[in-house]
């Protein structure tokens, strides 16, 4: 009883029970702070970073470490994550918590901070940017935009018909005037464009600008007041230069849509259907002005990355080519090119371009991610505020669910084919990226995929380059480094097929 004479008198022993509650509340701190869980592993010290594919890095590590890395970066906690199912436990699962975006001084600095691909995910423009892109690029709403996209694909494949060599420069070309006419209403009609320059320039910069610790100032943000003369301070020219190219990305082409607008000469454009469908005040033009910029750069560079491991595959395996062009003719005939509703009846073609984008994601660590709280995984602790890498090159290259994972073998994707019963994982689950940030243009991007890849397979055979003697060059290719990656260093003989003449004309 004496034990618990506290309880009847509280007053005389108000002091005990204070006390009590302070002892108890310190030994629990103390005891969970005891039992805190651990990081994840991962290498520890001063960390040697490939510039180039860091994403095989990654790959390596996690062999040693597990399949969740950690390590820090200058002072930014970093999480990998490297196989499906920590990205769909983390990035899926507990999508609320992990689909921030780390804060980035060098991002303010250049002006980016307010494209849809930075947002940070409580800004309120993040669920209105998100809302608009789906309204005007998502499911359905992405059939208005076919024909533009048809267009430009003719005019690609005129071009590799003229000049195949440049082959590379023709698909970006293609690219940049589809999401140019889709966005803003307005048409390229030369290679160099003055509108696709200024908006090219803005999209080097971003790559480099958006790497994780790849700023000293995003690790220390007080950097950011440091004189411009002060050693070390290069940062702030690059920046202030980087801020006029983000404006005139941003502003020139919007400008050029709203004179089209007021004058009546509109193409029934993203940009046209925002601007005239609400009550327009400054602040929404300013989300249109930073939404449309963001489509035009996360829309270029991913789908040439595609396109480009494309042409790289079709050369070195003429076999995939004959079947998919086979399938084509037998389904499409010779005498037009394949259109939208043919997809379906495509099932080659289509495993084609899976493997397309198995074979080389075209952002092969996403854009990176951020964890808004303190979280625990499989017994390890996740930092709040931790920059969380999905490493999709890692998972689509896991050779217990791809075998033989560098091997370009559409084939994979076809259950009952000859080799396999099943097919593998449809990595469209993991290249577009996860949860509320999965890709914004994933609909758009998957529609010109299709038309870029099936009229060239129509029109063109790709082989290998030859050398002067007439052998064939095995290509040695690398990838970029960066959020998007292209392959670098070789080259392709585009040669039209017989039965493209009656497909297309060339010179129309
Ligand atoms: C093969 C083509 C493409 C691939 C593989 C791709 C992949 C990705 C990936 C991995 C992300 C990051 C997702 C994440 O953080 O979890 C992303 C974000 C984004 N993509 Fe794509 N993309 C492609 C084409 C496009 C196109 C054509 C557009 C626009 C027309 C587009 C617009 C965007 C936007 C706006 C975001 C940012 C979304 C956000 O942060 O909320 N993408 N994309």
């Amino acid at each position: 009883m004496e034990a618990l004479s506290w309880l009847i008198d509280p007053i005389s022993k108000g002091w005990t029970l204070y006390g009590l509650i302070i002892a108890i509340v310190s030994v629990v701190l103390v005891v969970s702070s005891r039992r805190q869980k651990p990081f994840p592993p991962g290498p520890r010290g001063s960390l040697s970073l490939g510039r180039k594919e860091i994403w095989r890095q990654y790959a390596g590590w996690a062999k040693e470490y597990g399949p969740v890395i950690y390590f820090k970066s200058n002072q930014l906690d970093i999480i990998v994550l490297n196989t499906d199912r920590a990205v769909h436990d983390l990035l899926g699962l507990r999508s609320k918590w992990y689909s921030d975006r780390p804060t980035s001084t060098m991002l303010q600095l250049v002006g980016q901070d307010k494209a849809l691909t930075r947002l940070r995910s409580q800004d309120p423009r993040f669920s209105i940017s998100r809302r608009i892109a789906r309204e005007e690029m998502g499911g359905k709403a992405v059939l208005r935009h076919v024909e533009a996209v048809e267009t430009s694909v003719k005019v690609l494949l005129k071009n590799l018909f003229s000049t195949p060599a440049e082959f590379r420069k023709h698909i970006r070309n293609a690219q940049s005037r589809s999401i140019m006419k889709v966005i803003y209403g307005y048409s390229v009609e030369s290679d160099d464009d003055r509108y696709v320059k200024i908006i090219e320039s803005w999209m080097q910069s971003n790559n480099s600008a958006a790497r994780p610790g790849a700023w000293l100032v995003d690790s220390y943000p007080l950097l950011r007041f440091i004189p411009h003369w002060f050693p070390g301070a290069g940062f702030k020219k690059y920046a202030l230069e980087r801020r006029k190219s983000t404006e005139e990305a941003i502003s020139k082409p919007l400008s050029w849509a709203k004179s089209e607008i007021s004058a009546g000469r509109a193409y029934h454009s993203f940009v046209l259907k925002q601007l005239s469908s609400q009550e327009l005040d400054a602040e929404h033009e300013d989300i249109i002005k930073f939404l449309s910029g963001t489509m035009y750069l996360a829309g270029v560079d991913t789908v040439l990355s595609a396109m480009l491991t494309f042409f790289l595959a079709m050369s070195l395996e003429p076999e995939v080519q004959k079947r998919a062009q086979k399938e084509i003719n037998d389904v499409v005939g010779s005498d037009r090119l394949p259109i939208i509703t043919d997809r379906e009846r495509l099932p080659y073609v289509n495993a084609l371009i899976k493997e397309v984008y198995r074979y080389h994601p075209p952002a092969p660590l996403a854009v990176p991610h951020s964890v808004s709280r303190h979280d625990t995984y499989d017994g390890m602790s996740i930092p709040r505020g931790s920059i969380i890498l999905p490493n999709i090159w890692a998972i689509t290259h896991d050779e217990s669910v791809y075998p033989n994972p560098s091997k370009f073998d559409p084939n994979r994707h076809l259950a009952g084919d000859k080799t396999n019963n099943v097919a593998q994982p449809d990595p469209r689950n993991f290249v577009f990226g996860f949860g509320r940030r999965v890709c914004a243009g994933m609909d758009f991007a998957e529609v010109a995929i299709f038309l870029q890849i099936s009229s060239t397979l129509a029109t063109f055979n790709i082989f290998k380059e030859r050398d002067a003697e007439g052998r064939e060059i095995i290509p040695e290719v690398e990838y970029t480094g960066g959020i998007v990656s292209l392959p670098e260093g070789f080259g392709c003989r585009i040669v039209p097929r017989a039965e493209a003449k009656d497909a297309i004309v060339w010179d129309s």
